[in-house]
């Protein structure tokens, strides 16, 4: 059995979800469906979910949030009527109206979900189950024995089911939404749940590429990737696929196929535990994220003041920021933070740092990371230099560098505004040197 889940822009109109059902067709294997809210469209530039986040803000902010709403409720009877379906659409719309002015964020914001599976379900002649009937989750974390004794109930040797995907119920039975993205850990956890044979992630793109096509253009594909590549890279800001989405496949060791809805016909990328991969690609992929903060402390022989350090993480630790990385020198010890994350705090971290007896406190703030990764840095983790080596030589500023002994990948620190520079620069030195190397051969 394969699980195919769809993402937001595999369901966003009506045309969208006829190539949903051509693929659905095409394979009587395909019997577990997973979908998004609808998604960005030709004619619609906003996500469901991002509108439904809206009619929050209005509803807290006590204006009016029945135009953004009514936008939402055209949006699927539209779909509704141009696949000329015959679900009474309107009753759930009426139905989450009325709770909007007491309902919880969780509940409201997964709604475009539950309404385009049920959308779905009725196109494709499938019968339509609610995750909230059997995805629980203990915390943030899914209690997959519980939530595969009640999705028993509904699987027999015919299932053929739709599933909103983006959320479950807490222990209390209350809605409970992932992480955005989160419809890909959905589709991952069913088939886990199912034992699928491979799950099918279908998008926007044929498969993963190098790097990000809206900087590099007509970037290669990458055709094979390792689980834990994936880990990297999509950790790294791939949006393709959600980080959390990768482990409940890997633990049963089920393949993933990242596949394009829009060219069904060709081929995409696909993630097991092992591929075989041409020895001289220095580089499986890059990837980044922009907006960082370094917070660099110093102090003569800090590698020995454990006085000194113990009071730094006290202070910090009051702020409750997360802290991507840590690196550490002799005399030195930098934090690196996702500048949202600091939600204003920047100013009281700095003064209540300057409180702890250092030489000096110092910020590199508008910082982007990069990232590079590949099995082979684990092996050969010297490969690292020749990246920066040809940074260096574009003039590209590398404030600092990330890797660990076995790391699958290596982090460069530049400006903001030469992110979309260094990703193009390395993407470009990978694929001339692989160039180069085969016609030597
Ligand atoms: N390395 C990459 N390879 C492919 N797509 C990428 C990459 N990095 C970023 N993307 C972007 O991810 C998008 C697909 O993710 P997303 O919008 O979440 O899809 P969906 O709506 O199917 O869930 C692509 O349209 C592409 O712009
Ligand atoms: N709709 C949710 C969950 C999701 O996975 O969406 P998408 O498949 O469009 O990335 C979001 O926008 O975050």
């Amino acid at each position: 059995m394969k699980v195919a889940k769809f993402g937001g822009s595999s369901v966003a109109d009506a045309g969208q979800f006829k190539k949903v059902r051509e693929i659905v067709e095409a394979n009587a294997d395909r019997r577990v469906v997973v979908v998004s809210a609808a998604g960005k469209s030709a004619t619609e530039s906003i996500k469901v979910t991002d509108l439904l986040i809206e009619v929050e803000k209005l509803r807290d902010a006590g204006e009016d949030y029945r135009p953004v709403f009514k936008h939402i409720e055209r949006r699927f009877v539209g779909i509704r009527d141009a696949l000329g379906l015959n679900v009474a659409i309107e009753n759930d719309l009426q139905k989450i109206e009325k709770r909007i002015e007491n309902c919880s964020h969780d509940y409201l914001v997964s709604r475009g979900e539950f309404l385009t599976a049920k959308l779905m379900a009725d196109f494709l002649g499938f019968q339509f189950i609610d995750a909230a009937r059997f995805l629980v989750f203990d915390g943030h974390k899914v209690n997959y024995g519980e939530s595969i004794n009640r999705l028993r109930d509904f699987l027999s040797v015919n299932t053929q089911i739709v599933v909103p995907g983006f959320y479950g119920v807490d222990e209390t039975g209350q809605i409970h939404i992932m992480a955005r993205g989160g419809g890909d850990v959905s589709g991952a956890v069913l088939a886990n749940l199912v034992d699928a044979d491979l799950y099918e992630n279908w998008t926007d793109v044929s498969g993963i590429k190098m790097a990000d096509p809206r900087i590099v253009d007509h970037s290669r594909r990458i055709n094979e990737l390792t689980y834990d590549e994936l880990q990297e890279l999509s950790y790294m800001g791939v949006s393709v696929f959600q980080e959390e989405a990768i482990k409940p496949v890997e633990q049963r060791q089920i393949p993933i196929a990242i596949l394009n809805t829009n060219h069904p016909e060709e081929d995409g990328t696909l993630v097991e535990k092992t591929v075989h991969r041409d020895q001289d690609q220095l580089v499986t992929g890059v990837a980044g994220k922009k907006d960082y903060v370094i917070i660099s402390i110093k102090k003569y022989q800090l590698n020995k003041r454990f006085d000194i350090m113990a009071k730094v993480f006290s202070e910090i630790q009051r702020f409750n920021v997360p802290f991507e990385y840590v690196s550490s020198g002799t005399d030195s010890f930098s934090f690196l933070v996702k500048k949202d994350q600091l939600a204003g705090q920047l100013n009281a971290i700095l003064t209540a740092l300057k409180k702890c007896d250092l030489d000096s406190v110092t910020l590199d703030q508008d910082v982007a990371l990069v990232a590079a990764v590949s099995h082979e840095l684990s092996e050969r983790p010297a490969n690292a230099g020749k990246i920066l080596d040809f940074l260096n030589d574009s003039q590209i500023k590398v404030h600092l560098v990330i890797q660990e002994g076995s790391d699958i990948k290596v982090v460069f620190g530049v400006a903001n505004k030469d992110y979309e520079k260094t990703i193009k620069k390395i993407y470009r030195n990978i694929n001339s040197k692989t160039k180069k190397l085969r016609m030597a051969i």
